[in-house]
Parts: C-alpha cells; sequence; structure tokens
C-alpha cells in the first residue's frame, strides 16, 4: 500500500514550482500502518507560504488511495543553498533597499528578519544603513556593544532570535557618521566577511536609501541571491524605487519582489480604510516583481519599533503584522523558487510567483 500513496503524492505538485513533491524530493517519509498513513515533507524553507495548501493537497490525495482511513502529515524543511553559497556557512544573502529614505526599509528588514526566525530559519541582519543605522535602537539593543571573539571576529548581537551586527552598536549613539567611499567599502565588507555569522539560512542586509557606494560595493563582492525594494505607493517614491530596481537590474541581482509599505490606513474608531498614499501604486513598477505584501500605516509598527520588538513579535495579530509576515514568507517562497530553478536543471523558464 505504500506504493499507492507514493503515487498519490507523486500527483500533488508544488504550487510554486509546478512539480510534484516525489520528484522534487520533498517526501521524507512515508509509511502505511493499519490504513493509517503518515508523511513527512521536507519543505524548501520553514517560512513556507502554502504550507497549509500542501497539507492539504498531501491529505486529499493519500486519503483517495483504497484502504487509508487517516492521513497524518508533517512538516520538515531544509533551505537549499543556490549554486554558489554566498559566504561560508550562509546559504542567501537577501538586500532591502529603497529608492528614498524613510518609506520604512530598516521597519521591513527587522520585521522579515524577526518573522523568518520565529518561523525556525536561522537568520542574521546586517545593518548596511551606516550613515543611519537604526537597527540596533529597533531591535532593543541600542546600549549593546559588538565584541570580538577568541578568533578575533566580530560576534553579533542576538535578540529576537536574529544574529544582528549594526553599525549602531559600534559608534557612540547620536554621533554623526562620515565616510569616504573607500571606508564605506571596507565597513561593510567586515561586517560581512569578519563577524562570526555561524550557518544561517538568510542573512538580511538593511541597505542605505538609494543607489550609492555601498549598494555597489555589496553587489560587485558577493554573490547575493536577490533584493527586495521597499516603497510607499506615492508616484514620488516610485520614481525613486524604478531608480533603484534598474541600478540591481545592472549589477545582475534579481529583483525578488517590491514590498509596499504605508499602503493605506484603517482608522482604529471608525474601521474605515484610506489610501492615503494611492495604494497599489506599486503595481505600476512591472509584472515581473512580485509584489511582496501591501503593509498598512499602523501606530503598532511605529511604537514597536521605538520599544525595541519588532511588530511581527509585539502584535502579532495586527493587520501590519500579518502583512509583514505575509512578506517574510512570500520572499522565502521566492528564495526557494530561485534555488530549486537553479538546482533543478529541466524546470521551465517561466516560474509562477506567489
Ligand atoms: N507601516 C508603518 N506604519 C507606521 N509607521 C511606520 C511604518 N513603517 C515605518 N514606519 C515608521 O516610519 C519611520 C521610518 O521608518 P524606517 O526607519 O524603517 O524607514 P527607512 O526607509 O529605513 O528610513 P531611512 O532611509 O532613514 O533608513 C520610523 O519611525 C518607523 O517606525
Amino acid at each position: 500500500m505504500r506504493e499507492a500513496v507514493m503515487a498519490a503524492l507523486s500527483t500533488v505538485n508544488d504550487p510554486e514550482l509546478h512539480r510534484d513533491l516525489v520528484s522534487l524530493g520533498m517526501i521524507e517519509q512515508a509509511t502505511v500502518d493499519s490504513g493509517v498513513a503518515s508523511v513527512k515533507v521536507n519543505l524548501t524553507t520553514p517560512a513556507c507560504p502554502l504550507k497549509g495548501k500542501i497539507e492539504g493537497d498531501v491529505r486529499e490525495a493519500v486519503l483517495a488511495v483504497p484502504g487509508i482511513t487517516r492521513v497524518d502529515v508533517t512538516f520538515g524543511a531544509m533551505v537549499r543553498p543556490p549554486a554558489q553559497p554566498a559566504l561560508p556557512g550562509v546559504k542567501h544573502v537577501l538586500l532591502i533597499g529603497s529608492g528614498k529614505g524613510g518609506v520604512g526599509k530598516s521597519s521591513v528588514a527587522v520585521n522579515v528578519a524577526a518573522s523568518l526566525a520565529r518561523d525556525g530559519a536561522r537568520v542574521g541582519l546586517l545593518d548596511a544603513d551606516v550613515y543611519g543605522p537604526s537597527v540596533a535602537h529597533m531591535m532593543g539593543q541600542g546600549g549593546a556593544k559588538v565584541t570580538a571573539n577568541a578568533e578575533r571576529k566580530m560576534q553579533p548581537i542576538e535578540a529576537h532570535g536574529v544574529k544582528f551586527v549594526s553599525m549602531g552598536n559600534l559608534s557612540p549613539a547620536g554621533q554623526a557618521l562620515v565616510w569616504r567611499g573607500p571606508m564605506l567599502h571596507s565597513a561593510v565588507q567586515q561586517f560581512l566577511k569578519d563577524a562570526a555569522w555561524g550557518e544561517l539560512d538568510y542573512l538580511i542586509v538593511d541597505l542605505p536609501p538609494g543607489t550609492g557606494d555601498v549598494q555597489l560595493s555589496l553587489t560587485q563582492t558577493i554573490q547575493v541571491t536577490g533584493a527586495v525594494i521597499v516603497t510607499t505607493p506615492q508616484d514620488v517614491a516610485l520614481i525613486d524605487a524604478a531608480r533603484a530596481i534598474d541600478m540591481f537590474r545592472k549589477a545582475s541581482v534579481p529583483v525578488l519582489g517590491v514590498v509596499e509599505n504605508m499602503s493605506y490606513f484603517v482608522a482604529p474608531d471608525t474601521g474605515h480604510t484610506y489610501d492615503l498614499f494611492g495604494r497599489g501604486g506599486s503595481r505600476r513598477l512591472g509584472e515581473e516583481y512580485p509584489l511582496l505584501g501591501e503593509v498598512p500605516i499602523d501606530i503598532d509598527v511605529r511604537q514597536d519599533s521605538d520599544r525595541g520588538t519588532p511588530a511581527v513579535l509585539a502584535h502579532p495579530q495586527s493587520a501590519a503584522a500579518q502583512a509583514l509576515t505575509q512578506v517574510a514568507r512570500n520572499l522565502a517562497g521566492q528564495v526557494s523558487v530561485r534555488s530549486l530553478a537553479q538546482s533543478l536543471a529541466n524546470l521551465p523558464d517561466q516560474l509562477t510567483v506567489v
């Protein structure tokens, strides 16, 4: 009967890859005992956005096998590395960029990192926004100092399940940082290569806004998996976001998606939704860039940042936190699609996106 169960599983497609779970090597275990099938599915990320759908499809297919009366589905996850891992021990480097300042790039970076870690991934966060490092404060570690370990490597600070390094933990608070191009280059390289990141599934990099030296330096020296562009929906922000996309395109860095932050506002007293800046404007950036999520303006996002706990952890039920969680999972889904596309030679070129 196990063969019949495997045959049934080979009819279940991964919704993103349009390949069946058996040939994708995602069935870690399938056993049958007195009509009860136990199936363990090995996902390509613990933050899989389509876990519920996969579970439902597996259940339906296996229950259709004659003699099966119950199906127990469990999940494991192993993030597949790209053909060329970015750094020793670090599978995927994901850049979070924006065309202009103040659109919520750091807030998205911090919440995405915390959300991926809560889902079970091993996550690092590098604050490469050397001009305005805010990650330390948003992670509730503004006063902490980065130390060196026995191998004289920078020991990342750990908070909310995320290892992070920020200039905010190296320089005194409130002190202006004056950087020239070569200094910037070496500071970011040190953060990347001289920090004891250990084994990471995802290293999230909070870039400075715009299209300057840090972005170039990063894209030229390590193999990044891709970039995410954070924007607000109004025209002035979108023009700058398009410029950032163009920079990544020229540097051959795949744009994994766009996050529309401050997309809309729901008045807490009336429940009315206001599209303050023109919700959905980021779709105009082009069909080829998946919209990873629309995050509303929410006072909790700001207050939680100021208090040092990302909104996805402090107020997980709020609309903004749920949108940010979805952004993180959709991003992890995009990374999985690209890694699998790389490793499975005969996958179709056109993969659907979440
Ligand atoms: N969805 C949101 N709702 C409410 N406040 C938000 C939201 N997103 C960001 N903010 C707030 O807006 C301000 C700017 O956000 P953030 O620092 O993340 O932007 P940034 O793009 O990284 O800025 P910079 O370019 O200065 O690095 C912060 O006070 C943050 O708490």
